[in-house]
């Protein structure tokens, strides 16, 4: 069965700090969604009562209608893997934090988790203390990866990889989704190199929601648009523009939700059109706004 995970009205404080804000977000069935957010925007806190590790002050998630905080049928179906990459204790062996991963996840495979270390150049006697935080990332990495949970939350696990390595992971992630497909939420702040994976897009902002949308979607909705000021002017009206900048006569200007009939008027406008990279498009949105 394809997971239903429904987060309603969430916040999450931390004394006076706020983190999450009265979130509600429905992610269903299976897809590869990008959580995007500056830094302090709330995305591992989200995580974290996504993932049962963490109590919402207020209002609640739910996998496939049941609670999933202090609920072990909901919670061995999600597997967080953290930036921090705090698997198992530093004594341990990675062979060991595969077999208590192996015990603890109902959907493990120990084969491609055995392939996985040899991807990452890992040894299963090393002690997970003295593995470099790179090394440590790749093991949450084949951890991640290789217990096929349903519900698998990548936050941040990247950090300390080098450019292969994440390359080599998100090569992995994404063979292994379109032979397992499940529920895969990736939070990173490396937008450009991700962003072909993404199925779905959630940018959050100040522990708010600011965008869902469809990777397909938001490609052909936001547009960059150059030309005479005066032009600019006439063709953007209607249009949601999210930043602009003037070089002496000229302007450029970040839009989103374009419509064709508005592109068209643009285009009578002589206009230059481009496209709106995603990480363009998470940089104007979320420029403005103070947490309180
Ligand atoms: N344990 C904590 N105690 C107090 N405040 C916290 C704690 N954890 C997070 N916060 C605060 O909650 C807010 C959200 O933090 P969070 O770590 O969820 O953001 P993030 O989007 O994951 O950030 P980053 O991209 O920098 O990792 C921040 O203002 C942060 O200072």
């Amino acid at each position: 069965m394809s997971p239903l995970l429904t987060i309603s009205d969430l916040a999450v404080r931390y004394g006076n700090d706020v983190a999450i804000d009265g979130l509600s977000l429905t992610l269903e069935g299976h897809g590869i969604h990008g959580l995007l957010g500056r830094n302090g925007s709330g995305k591992s806190s989200l995580l974290s009562v996504i993932a049962g590790l963490r109590k919402a002050t207020a209002g609640t998630v739910m996998l496939d209608g049941q609670p999933v905080f202090e609920n072990e049928a909901a919670t061995t179906r999600i597997c967080l893997i953290r930036e921090s990459g705090d698997t198992v204790e530093d004594s341990e062996t990675i062979a060991t934090a595969l077999r208590y991963a192996a015990d603890m996840r109902p959907h493990w495979d120990q084969a491609y988790a055995e392939r996985l270390l040899g991807t990452f150049g890992l040894e299963r006697k090393s002690r997970v203390g003295k593995l470099s935080r790179g090394q440590r990332s790749a093991l949450g990495c084949v951890l991640g990866l290789a217990a096929r949970s349903p519900v698998t939350l990548f936050d941040e696990v990247y950090l300390g990889l080098d450019a292969p390595s994440r390359y080599a992971f998100y090569e992995a992630l994404l063979a292994d989704y379109l032979e397992h497909p499940r529920l895969i939420v990736l939070s990173t702040h490396l937008i450009e190199e991700v962003a072909r994976l993404f199925s779905d897009v959630i940018i959050i902002h100040c522990g708010k929601l600011v965008l869902r949308e469809d990777a397909e979607t938001m490609t052909t909705r936001g547009a960059s648009l150059i030309g005479p000021a005066d032009a600019i002017g006439r063709a953007t009206l209607g249009m949601n523009v999210l930043a602009e900048r003037s070089l002496g006569p000229t302007r450029s200007v970040a839009v989103y939700g374009a419509t064709e009939t508005l592109l068209d008027r643009a285009r009578d406008e002589g206009l230059e059109i481009g496209p709106l990279s995603l990480q363009d498009l998470f940089v104007h949105l979320t420029a403005q706004g103070d947490r309180k």
